[in-house]
């Protein structure tokens, strides 16, 4: 689709005159348009063009609206039809309905409603589109198949991991808890030169301080009480492979220097043992806090900061990576549903639409904890928005919500405009014209600033 496009309509009526006033008016709402005078006609146009919806009158001479309808679903069921039906005419709607439509409009038509309906059936069709991308599994780059997500800022990440797997380099991952940091760590190592070789992950924050030293560098026997054998350390487990050091900045501060030591040396020397051992190890970090904050704070070497983030990647939150959410939500229900045997196949339009407007402070663990507690629920084979928790059914209201008197409610002024377009989308079913008209925006910057929150279509 074009960038500056809502979408791309086929509108059929035996009018000629309706079909440009028609065409007219959607161009002005950011549609493009073709059209036909003709049903026959029609279906032939739709075997060489795409179109995201037919827009048909139902009453034409020669083949009825009804009977394409029939026609497009048997041939192109991917494209929503949406019927014009005279006021009163309830009876014709229902057949074509019945016959497929996706849904209806009475004449006279009414400009404002029928963009919105319109809008809707684009966005139907993108999100079938989208499912069927991913049931193809043609979604991305088979090296990072264990990582969903095509958006660009995750193709982005994609590439520098791609980049810098092969140097032998330092790296620090950064991300809010839950972006998948443990996921790229695992991938840097699949992709280097060690990838023969183990990865072994460390929890900085799960070993108690007292164990640190000796989980990571080994004891010697009788070095302490409990220590009635030697151990190897982590380092050395990790011996010609990749040691994760997870929730670095949880590390105690008089363990910095010891590690510090450790990475500059490359050598360890186990708890109570007289002799230094070499080992060869390539370094990933990750934190989910700021490390330079902890470093002015006192809580956070410098030098070890340094020596650990020779490079620097960030994951981005699942908030800035627009519709992989769809692809990720879907994925999690697939595994969901063949876990617990339940027939399960995907997500309604209604409810997709609440979880790409919602914020996701727990990131894609968040999303995954959600998906799997609605396939539980669903008694649909699809989730529905009930199956969803009130936090994420009602966002859309509580979206613009700016904060009440909790100072940890407040949120940055920028975080306040993007809560206020998306609902503004939100509300208007996505039609980005009139959001734009609404916002007081040209459509260029609405643009400009949809793509900056990771929204690209
Ligand atoms: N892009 C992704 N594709 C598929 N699954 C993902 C993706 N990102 C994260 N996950 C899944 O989300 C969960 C959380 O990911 P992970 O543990 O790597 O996050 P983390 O950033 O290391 O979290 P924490 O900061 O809490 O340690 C895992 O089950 C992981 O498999």
């Amino acid at each position: 689709m074009e960038p500056n496009s809502n979408g791309r309509i086929l509108i059929v009526d035996d009018e000629a005159n309706m079909c440009q006033l028609l065409e007219t008016d959607l161009r002005l709402r950011g549609f493009r348009s073709a059209w036909r005078t003709s049903a026959g006609d029609a279906i032939e146009l739709v075997k060489t063009e795409d179109f995201d919806v037919v827009l048909t009158d139902l009453r034409m001479r020669g083949m009825s609206g009804t009977e394409l309808c029939e026609r497009i679903c048997a041939n192109r069921p991917d494209i929503p039809v949406i019927v014009m039906t005279a006021f009163g005419s309830l009876e014709t709607a229902v057949a074509a309905i019945r016959a497929g439509a996706y849904d209806f409009v009475t004449k006279p038509i009414e400009m404002e409603l029928l963009a919105i309906t319109l809008a809707r059936a684009v966005r139907h069709r993108q999100l079938q589109e989208k499912v069927k991308l991913l049931s193809e599994g043609t979604t991305q780059d088979d090296q990072f198949q264990e990582m969903i997500g095509r958006s660009p800022v995750m193709t982005k990440l994609y590439d520098q991991i791609s980049r810098i797997s092969t140097t032998e380099a330092a790296v620090l991952v950064c991300g809010e808890s839950g972006t998948g940091k443990e996921l790229v760590a695992q991938s840097i190592h699949r992709l280097s030169n060690r990838r023969n070789g183990p990865f072994v992950p460390v929890n900085c924050a799960a070993l108690p301080e007292a164990l640190l030293e000796s989980e990571l560098f080994g004891h010697a026997k009788g070095a302490f009480t409990d220590a009635k054998a030697e151990r190897r350390g982590l380092f050395l487990q990790a011996e010609s492979g990749t040691l994760f050091l997870d929730e670095i900045g949880e590390l105690p501060l008089a363990m910095q220097p010891k590690l510090l030591r450790a990475l500059e040396e490359s050598r360890v020397r186990p708890v109570g043992g007289d002799q230094e051992v070499p080992f060869d190890v390539r370094l990933v970090t990750a934190t989910n806090r700021d490390l330079l904050t902890e470093v002015e704070e006192g809580r956070f070497r410098e030098d070890l900061f340094y020596r650990i983030n020779v490079i620097q990647l960030d994951i981005p939150p699942l908030r800035a990576r627009g519709t992989d959410t769809l692809l990720l939500a879907q994925r999690f229900v697939d595994q969901a549903a063949k876990r617990s045997h339940r027939e399960v196949v995907g997500i309604s339009d209604p409810a997709a639409e609440r979880l790409l407007n919602y914020s996701w402070p727990g990131n894609v663990r968040e999303l995954r904890n959600i998906m799997e507690r609605a396939v539980a629920l669903t008694p649909f084979d699809k989730v529905a928005v009930d199956d969803l928790p009130e936090k994420i059914r009602d966002y859309r209201s509580s979206q613009v919500f700016i904060g009440g008197d909790d100072p940890s409610e407040l949120v940055p002024l920028q975080e306040v405009e993007r809560r206020y377009i998306l609902h503004v989308l939100g509300t208007v079913e996505n039609n980005k014209t009139l959001a734009a008209q609404i916002l007081g925006l040209d459509r260029k910057t609405l643009y400009r600033k949809l793509k900056q929150y990771g929204v690209s279509d």
